[in-house]
């Protein structure tokens, strides 16, 4: 007798180690979820909610829940705070979705500090893992158009550029223009590469780049009015804009001209890019209200923002506070599309992004810019020779 007992039990032990992600955790959270519904009175009549699995991952635990006719799934969404209360974890910690059934994510592991970079697929870069270590992509070539990326000083917007501009080199390559006045410090790596067509590192040169790149949009436009298309088929054009506070115009500034002349196309570049396949991509660590202004604003509908120095500052990339709330930890960053989700970016040195680069085809000639003065005529985008 005490032998088959000892058998079935090693039976168990077997199969249960064969199932590491199964009924592991001794439906520890799934007792304790069941008693928050009853305390929470998350019943139908007599009717309760059944925990039907419980998974143990790296990252936490997950519950398949079966709700009982009559109780909705809205209720136990609507009692989150308090059901994460009961499961000892923060309600940041407490995911709910519906999807055939209810699944709660109980994520009590901190995410990694650090990720490494990943190559995407063609527009689709990687932008970082979220709580559960999965990945996720901004899709230059999806239904959210342009990027504000957003942050602090040393919350990471420099690794992520370098990153989006890493993957997307890695091809097929849209065509790139890239702005930046930092003297070409931080994308200058990617100057030599066949797709940068533009490259910018003072405002003269940011003049040119955005007036280049506005003709090809109006290009676009003209080869689609003739072929009654509606969209762009071709290669995607990306503009990369890395600081926007550059442009904001101050009483007296000496540069108030070409700055309002900037603000002017990339405002333009924001609104009808889209459908000529051509992206703005615009980093400033000031969002304010006068850096991103109300229009660039509402035509970009996906955001990356970094810790933030305040609320307001929050507001402006993401409309509300919670990036002023994320931790002191550089790289962690609330990706907006459709709904929120805090990631992890990908963490690329300046050495290792050179040494994909040099891979990847190169030009061979230098990019010549004209010079900018206050007196010229606007340009008709053919003034920048390749
Ligand atoms: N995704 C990341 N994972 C881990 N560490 C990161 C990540 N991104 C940035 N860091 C760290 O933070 C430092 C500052 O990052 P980065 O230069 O990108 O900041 P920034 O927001 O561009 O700052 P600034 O606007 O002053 O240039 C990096 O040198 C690196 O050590």
């Amino acid at each position: 007798m005490f032998g088959s007992i000892i058998g079935i039990g090693f039976i168990c032990g077997s199969v249960c180690s064969l199932l590491p992600h199964f009924f592991s955790s001794s439906f520890s959270l799934g007792n304790s979820f069941l008693s928050a519904c009853k305390t929470l009175n998350l019943v139908a009549g007599d009717s309760q909610p059944m925990v039907n699995a419980e998974y143990t991952h790296a990252w936490g635990t997950r519950l398949l829940v079966g709700l009982p006719v009559g109780l909705p799934s809205a209720k136990v969404f609507d009692n989150r705070n308090a059901i994460a209360e009961a499961l000892r974890v923060s309600p940041d910690n407490l995911e709910i979705r519906y999807d055939d059934g209810l699944i709660l994510d109980i994520i009590t592991q901190p995410m990694p500090s650090k990720v490494p970079y990943r190559a995407g697929t063609a527009y689709r870069v990687c932008v970082g893992v979220n709580k559960r270590g999965e990945p996720r992509y901004y899709d230059f070539d999806g239904p959210y158009p342009h990027l504000l990326i957003g942050g602090i000083s040393g919350g990471g917007k420099s690794v992520m550029l370098r990153s989006i501009l890493t993957s997307l080199a890695q091809g097929p390559a849209p065509e790139l223009y890239l702005c930046d006045l930092k003297g070409g410090v931080e994308l200058g790596i990617f100057r030599g590469l066949e797709c940068v067509k533009g490259f910018a590192t003072e405002l003269g040169e940011v003049l040119q780049v955005t007036t280049k790149i506005e003709a090809e949009m109006k290009r676009r436009y003209s080869v689609m009015a003739a072929n009654g298309s509606q969209s762009w088929a071709g290669n995607k054009a990306v503009l990369v804009v890395d600081e926007l506070a550059d442009f904001k115009v101050r009483p007296g500034d000496p540069d108030r001209v070409i700055k309002a002349a900037i603000k002017t196309k990339l405002t333009n570049l924001s609104a009808k890019g889209r459908a000529a396949g051509v992206i703005l991509v615009l980093a400033t660590q000031r969002p304010s209200a006068d850096v991103v202004d109300g229009l660039i604003k509402t035509n970009i509908a996906a955001s990356i923002c970094f810790r933030t120095r305040d609320d307001t500052q929050s507001r402006i990339v993401l409309d509300h506070n919670g990036a002023a709330d994320l931790p002191d930890i550089p790289g962690r960053l609330i990706f907006q599309t459709a709904h929120d989700e805090t990631l992890q970016g990908p963490f690329l040195t300046a050495e290792d992004a050179k040494k994909i680069i040099a891979g990847l085809p190169q030009r061979e000639e230098v990019i010549r810019h004209e010079s900018y003065t206050d007196q010229a005529e606007p340009m008709d985008g053919n003034s920048l020779e390749l």
